[in-house]
């Protein structure tokens, strides 16, 4: 076999799934016992726009219980196991949660009406994922700071650089199980200017590196302002990604800037905020959760698209 007729390895002749979420995109593909062997070579060529199927990331859907084996009462549990189009493996993806478990339901992997709920195995830890009737909804769990002192005296533990900032900007590290970098360019700050094809400088870098996300502040659409909600907040935001580059949506992104702006903003703050990204729109709101530590829920769209055969 030449080494043009073996590219795809271990994916050769398998059937793979492309999907989206507010147009952050993956390939999926069904391997509950792990024994596709997923090289970072192998995800990078299949994720490559130009010369494979293109995609932000590959999501390979796995049984708990082959990735982490001896997880009780994990046999059953779908497990989501992510990759960045660079063949990076990441702790968590958001909207890559609700894009998997449209795809269980369109692959006939699990069966979920709307307002049923269904346990997703994550390498975040376990994340309960409802259908609402628009999409999906996560309990995302808690958030945090990353420099948990220096970000709550100072509120914010970094700078960030950027084409088309000026000057170095003032930023916010968040964990919501994967690392995030908020930079606030206020109610008049320019999203449009930034150019996102480089990667943004976080100083001091971060050992892992991060994703990061640029917000603006938003008046809330009339039609939400009508109806008498004064408690939503909205924000604007465009994310460059870890391990990927700009992309349309980043839903761990959008729950990260929701909560830095929150913050910002006080204790009067809305718990529920819109995050408008440039494939859509996320909502994102802070409850109490069951271990009485504050939750962030993530909703929106998820819809597959087509699939393809590698040859
Ligand atoms: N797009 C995702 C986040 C994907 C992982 C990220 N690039 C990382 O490396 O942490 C989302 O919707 O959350």
């Amino acid at each position: 076999m030449t080494e043009q007729q073996n590219r795809w390895g271990d994916l050769t002749g398998v059937s793979l799934t492309k999907g989206h979420g507010t147009g952050n995109d993956f390939v999926f593909v069904t391997d509950p016992d792990t024994q596709l062997d997923l090289t970072p070579e192998l995800v990078a060529a299949v994720c490559d726009r130009h010369f494979g199927i293109g995609a932000d990331g590959f999501i390979r859907a796995a049984k708990t219980s082959a990735i982490n084996p001896g997880v009780e009462g994990a046999d059953d549990q779908w497990f989501m196991d992510y990759r960045n189009a660079d063949g990076s493996i990441s702790e968590m993806c958001g909207n890559g949660v609700r894009a998997f478990v449209e795809y269980l339901v369109t692959e006939k992997l699990i069966d979920l009406a709307e307002g049923e709920r269904v346990q997703i195995g994550t390498r975040a830890g376990i994340k309960t994922v409802g259908k609402t009737e628009t999409g999906y909804a996560i309990d995302m769990g808690p958030w945090g700071f990353i420099d948990g002192d220096a970000a709550r005296e100072n509120g914010s533990d970094a700078t960030v650089s950027a084409r088309g900032l000026h000057t170095p900007r003032p930023a916010l590290s968040i964990t919501m199980g994967n690392p995030h970098t908020v930079v606030m360019l206020g109610s008049d700050g320019k999203l449009d200017g930034l150019g996102l094809e480089t990667a943004p400088k976080v100083t001091p870098t971060p050992p892992e590196g991060t994703n990061v996300e640029f917000v603006v502040t938003e008046e809330i659409e009339d039609t939400i302002a009508e109806t008498g909600e004064t408690t939503i907040g909205a924000i604007r935001m465009r994310v460059h990604e870890r391990g990927v580059g700009e992309t349309l949506s980043c839903g761990t992104g959008a729950c990260a800037a929701a909560a830095a702006t929150r913050f910002w903003g006080g204790e009067d703050a809305p718990d529920e905020w819109l995050v408008y990204v440039p494939g859509g729109t996320l909502a994102v709101t802070f409850v109490l959760g069951p271990d009485e530590l504050e939750h962030v829920v993530l909703a929106g769209p998820a819809e597959m698209v087509g699939k393809v055969v590698l040859v």
